[in-house]
């Protein structure tokens, strides 16, 4: 039994799918369970998988596009996915200061996330979109190369920061993030993805940190 953020949690059964947080020095799989407020019915365990819709070459030959759209349309699956991803970074100890979401598909996750944890959220955003002076990111994807920017007086010096995105695949994205949060001073804390693609090997590009994952391939 936990007691979280002042309220009363309990064990159920354990569930799809295999979440985990790990850095590229250790691994630990939690026990896998879910927690739910005693007031409400406990959670069936969900097949995440069954919502993710694989869409072959998209948007180039050759790549198996995981479209999640399935899964956010999905009452339960979005409820269920923002719940256990903010279960699982309690229960890794991170507690950020802030959350960072990497347009566009972070941008979904992101904030319900940094609610739950009790964080706020800065956007990072394609070129041209933020008012304010910006830091610009270059990075390179798994289907070409891409450059993202944030307000430069977005972070307080030294704030705890976990950085967000729907998914990783060579780890680009996220890594150019990663630097960006530490060359300015603040503390990466660690990375929220729901999707692995395991065989591109992102994590490798990542700092040592912790990373949360819900869904691999
Ligand atoms: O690990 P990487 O190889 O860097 O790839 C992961 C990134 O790719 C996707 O975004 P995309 O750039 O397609 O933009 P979108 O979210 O606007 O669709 C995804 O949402 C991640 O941000
Ligand atoms: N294979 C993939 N599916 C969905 N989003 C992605 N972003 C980068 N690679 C991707």
């Amino acid at each position: 039994m936990y007691d979280l953020a002042g309220s009363q949690w309990q064990l159920t059964d354990p569930p799809f799918p295999m979440r985990s947080w790990h850095n590229n020095s250790q691994s630990v799989s939690f026990l896998d369970s879910i927690v739910k407020p005693f007031a409400q019915e406990a959670y069936l365990p969900m097949d995440l998988k069954s919502l993710i819709r694989d869409i072959p070459d998209f948007p180039k030959p050759g790549i198996v596009f995981r479209d999640i759209t399935p899964l956010l349309r999905h009452p339960e699956g979005l409820r269920y996915t923002v719940d256990l991803l903010a279960q699982t970074c309690k229960q890794a100890g991170l507690t950020p200061d802030y959350v960072v979401g990497i347009e566009s598909r972070g941008f979904i996750f992101g904030p319900p996330l940094a609610y739950q944890l009790g964080a706020g959220f800065i956007p990072v955003r394609k070129p041209g979109k933020l008012p304010s002076a910006v830091h610009t990111i270059e990075y390179e994807l798994e289907y070409g190369m891409d450059c993202l920017e944030v307000h430069q007086d977005a972070f307080d010096s030294g704030c705890r920061i976990l950085i967000a995105d729907d998914l990783i695949a060579t780890g680009g994205t996220a890594a150019a993030t990663a630097k960006l949060v530490q060359k300015i001073g603040c503390e990466l804390v660690g990375f929220s993805f729901i999707i692995e693609l395991r065989d591109l090997q992102g994590r490798q590009k990542l700092p040592d940190a912790p990373i949360v994952t819900l869904v691999e391939y």
